[in-house]
């Protein structure tokens, strides 16, 4: 509990209103969700504008509102530049700053966010230390899994479990920070102390509109490193040195840099790189020290995901020795090159591509090992980013044999309509387009040869399908079972 002008007290400038100091009790940006006491933010979204509900707020016992212009309500009001941002900072003190309280570290860029913080995570747990992850599939910690909206979420719900999270115990929490949450102020006031840097390539420029506008909200990660509350430590950004972007990245940081990749100069180098189809190995060369990695996940852009994590372990204060024997163990993340398993001579891949260049990674490494024709069952998000519809559809004409275009999650758009702007992007006929998943599924399964691989991307660990506003329960891992079921 703060008085209200106390808690405002950590806001860098706002106007007050009113002639009350309310005790506010608790947070909330959803007018549905205000309890007696609570201090509303009024948010400007994509769909509505929360100041619209400021009054319905106050109705339910709001004790204040922090907005972004005067409103008639009759409780006392803050008046600030940018509600989302105000709401970051005021949650960050309301919770007495728990994110200072851990070590934190951020994981951003196109691809390999899920993966990098998975295995980061099982190092640190590796070497004792009590790590919470947050990202696409959950937020987990102690024996807490709690199911979330965002990859990153928004401010009130990052903040409050950060302080139950320091509260409980945890020591270390690894997390996605996404490109949106960058730009929306849902990490504003976190205190990083490592900020690591996977790739990027195109997605989300529905949202962003230029890869470079896309690209500077992921350098918010960095430039904001260093500005926290915590004292007597030192931030570190860890970066991919062999993405194009690291130069725009790096100089959007002021703090030591641990660069990786497979480049000459980099501080965490891959060498002697061996892709098999099972896994992968690789000497990790750090200056003239020499460590021998061997991995459970394959491709080449899982050696990335795995020096990326051995840099922020290492930054993190783990010894090489525990990275070395956790990314030997671990057996790789629900839905990212998940074999589905079965006795039968026709293997299904399940994995979580949804852009063109994850997907071009992973059709390449498919391809490597395969011992028989490749074909791959693939759609596009409705309500994302239309311009990456052709190009995914012409990676999968590209490397594949043939393609199954089909529905993702067609959100509110048209799944016809999805798959049509996918073709214009195919050259040749060696496709059918199925609006149903399931069909698609299986009639890919029915149309295979033997030792052919069926590759099924977009959805990975998703257990659900959006149609319209509807959710419906759907995994591409068990529907492949059935559809392997119904042929052998
Ligand atoms: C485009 C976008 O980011 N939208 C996010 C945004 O929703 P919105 O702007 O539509 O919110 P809104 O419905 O207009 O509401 C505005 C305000 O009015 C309030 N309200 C609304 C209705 C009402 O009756 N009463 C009321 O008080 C709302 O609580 C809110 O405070 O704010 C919501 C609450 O924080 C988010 O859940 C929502 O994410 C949606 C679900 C989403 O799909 N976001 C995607 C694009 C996204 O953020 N993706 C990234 C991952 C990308 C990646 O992995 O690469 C992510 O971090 O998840
Ligand atoms: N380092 C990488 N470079 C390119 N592609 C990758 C990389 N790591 C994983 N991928 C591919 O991208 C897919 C998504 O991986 P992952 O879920 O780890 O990424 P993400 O960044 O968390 O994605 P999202 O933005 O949806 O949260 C994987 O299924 C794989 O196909
Ligand atoms: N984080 C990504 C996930 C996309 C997954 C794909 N299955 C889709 O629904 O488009 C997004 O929200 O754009
Ligand atoms: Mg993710």
């Amino acid at each position: 509990m703060f008085e209200l002008k106390e808690l405002a007290g950590c806001l860098p400038a706002y106007k007050f209103i009113g002639k009350s100091n309310p005790t506010i009790n608790d947070l909330a940006m959803d007018n549905r969700e205000v309890k007696k006491g609570d201090l509303f933010f009024c948010i400007e979204g994509f769909t509505v504008d929360g100041h619209d509900f400021a009054a319905k707020a106050v109705e339910a016992g709001a004790a204040a509102i922090v907005a972004e212009r005067e409103l008639p309500v009759n409780v006392p009001m803050i008046i600030v530049r940018d509600s989302k941002r105000a709401m970051a900072i005021m949650a960050a003190h309301f919770y007495r700053l728990p994110s200072s309280a851990m070590h934190m570290i951020g994981v951003t860029g196109t691809n390999g966010k899920t993966t990098t913080t998975h295995l980061i995570h099982r190092i640190l747990s590796d070497y004792a230390m009590e790590t919470s992850i947050i990202g696409t599939m959950y937020m987990k910690y102690k024996n807490k899994e709690i199911k979330v909206k965002n990859t990153t979420p928004d401010s009130l719900t990052l903040q409050k479990a950060f302080s139950d999270m320091a509260t409980e115990g945890v020591e270390a929490v690894t997390m996605e920070v996404s490109s949106h949450a960058l730009e929306l102020g849902r990490v504003h006031g976190v205190d990083f102390n490592v900020g690591v840097f996977t790739n990027l390539t195109q997605d989300h420029l529905d949202y962003h509109k230029t890869m470079d506008n896309y690209a500077r909200a992921k350098g918010l990660l960095f430039s904001q490193l260093g500005n926290g509350y915590k004292e007597n430590h030192q931030n570190i950004a860890v970066l991919n040195i062999d993405d194009p972007y690291f130069d725009l990245i790096e100089t959007m940081t002021a703090v030591p840099i641990i660069t990786y990749g497979m480049d000459e100069k980099a501080d965490f180098r891959a060498t002697e790189v061996n892709i098999h189809e099972s896994g992968t190995d690789f000497q990790l060369c750090m200056g003239n020290r020499i460590y021998p990695v061997q991995l459970k996940m394959t491709g080449r852009f899982s050696v990335y995901n795995a020096l990326a994590a051995a840099a922020a372990s290492y930054a993190s204060g783990v010894p090489i020795q525990t990275i070395q024997e956790s990314l030997a163990a671990i057996q790789g993340v629900a839905g990212r090159f998940e074999k589905v398993d079965t006795d039968a001579s026709v293997h299904v891949i399940v994995d979580y591509a949804h852009t063109p260049d994850s997907l071009e990674n992973v059709l390449e490494t498919v391809r490597e090992f395969a011992k028989g024709k490749v074909s791959v069952v693939v759609g596009c998000g409705g309500d994302r980013d239309r311009t990456k519809r052709p190009k995914m559809a012409a990676i999968a004409e590209k490397l594949s044999d043939y393609v199954y275009l089909t529905s993702d999650n067609p959100r509110s758009e048209d799944p016809e309509e999805i798959l049509n702007e996918m073709k214009s992007g195919m050259a040749h006929n060696n496709y059918s387009m199925i609006l149903s998943r399931k069909e698609a599924i299986f009639e890919a399964v029915k149309n295979a040869e033997e030792d052919e691989v069926i590759l099924i991307a977009g959805k990975g660990h998703e257990t659900y399908q959006i149609i319209g506003d509807q959710t419906f329960d759907f995994d591409d891992r068990l529907v492949a079972k059935e559809a392997l079921k119904e042929r052998y």
